[in-house]
């Protein structure tokens, strides 16, 4: 559904993007995480047709963004990082105004703007002013206006920037049904846990190059991010905890009153041989299992130290 092939962008004679390819597939949510400045929204405003690329070419569905800006425009909703809204409109002549501006009936737009209003949970908000708003809201509203032509692709350039805990909650529940509906969703974000859980894939870009990409397990293996071992045993935890730092694979280990915590190198056939031995020796298991896999551990691992040279060769 996207397809970036050598794609470069100089900012007179910066660099922002240095050769970058990338590969997404319909129906796939894919996080793309970099530090500030490492050229996620020139990529995703190149992608949106607000950009000319340097060299290059990106695709969506097939078209090339420069020869065929109208046929891209269709297919993708954007929703850039900074937005404004005309706040002089109320929530529903809001959506009428870009669904006209995309051409759709005015019979259609109201079918189509309440169930839209309720997909954001702003349905009790809809003869409310766009200035009257909480950020929340207007984040919600902005998403919606995205959706108005039944985009089959989302380009989210950090949706969830600026809000509170609760706020971003709701907004990862509203992508999880967009996901549901089967849409392609390129979503950048700093909040890296948060997208752990709703992506497929993740991109890592750094300096403008793409350090990374893949499924977040992937990732994890390739690079061999430590996993952490919870374990908690009936009785002689001090005395298992002691032979672990023993064993293959583990570099740390560390026990306090809700276990032990065992960093571990090794992949699942290493851990489920450390379970049989554990049990082998005797040792009374209650439980065994792997801490959360965390998105942001991934992301440091990559983007600490390291050349880029080094890196991408580190992940072939
Ligand atoms: N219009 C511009 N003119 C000159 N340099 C620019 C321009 N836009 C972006 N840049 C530079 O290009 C690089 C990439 O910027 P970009 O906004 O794509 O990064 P980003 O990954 O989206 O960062 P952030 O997470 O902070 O939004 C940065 O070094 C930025 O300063």
């Amino acid at each position: 559904m996207i397809e970036i092939k050598n794609l470069c962008k100089t900012y007179g004679g910066f660099e922002a993007l240095k050769s970058v390819n990338l590969t997404i597939s319909k129906g796939t949510v894919f996080g793309f995480v970099g530090p500030n400045g490492a050229g996620k929204t020139t990529t995703m405003s190149i992608l949106a047709t607000l950009l000319a690329p340097s060299s290059g070419s990106a695709r969506v569905g097939g078209f090339e963004v420069t020869e065929y800006p109208h046929e891209v425009r269709k297919r993708i909703g954007y929703m850039p990082d900074f937005f404004g809204v005309y706040d002089q409109f109320k929530t529903t002549e809001y959506l009428h105004f870009y669904g006209a501006s995309y051409g759709i009936p005015r019979d259609e737009r109201e079918r189509l703007i309440p169930q839209l209003l309720e997909l954001v949970n702003l349905s009790d908000k809809k003869d409310a002013y766009v200035d009257s708003l909480s950020r929340g809201m207007k984040q919600r509203l902005c998403l919606a206006r995205c959706l108005v032509h039944d985009p089959e692709v989302l380009i989210l350039d950090e949706p969830a920037s600026g809000l509170d805990p609760r706020a971003r909650i709701e907004m990862r529940e509203i992508l999880k049904e967009l996901k549901l509906m089967g849409k392609t969703i390129i979503i950048s974000s700093h909040i890296l846990p948060e997208l752990a859980e709703m992506v497929d894939e993740i991109g890592v870009i750094e300096h403008g190059t793409m350090i990374a990409q893949g499924r977040v397990s992937e990732i994890q293996n390739r690079l061999r991010v430590k996993r952490v071992l919870h374990i908690r045993v009936l009785d002689r935890a001090g005395e298992l905890a002691a032979r672990l730092k023993d064993e293959a694979h583990v570099s740390q280990v560390l026990h306090d009153e809700t276990g032990i915590h065992v960093h571990f190198g090794g992949g699942d056939a290493e851990q489920s041989q450390l379970l049989g031995g554990i049990i082998g020796s005797g040792y009374q298991v209650i439980s065994f299992h792997e801490a959360q896999s965390n998105l942001e551990d991934v992301f440091l691992e990559i983007t600490k130290g390291g050349t880029e040279h080094e890196l991408a060769q580190h992940v072939d």
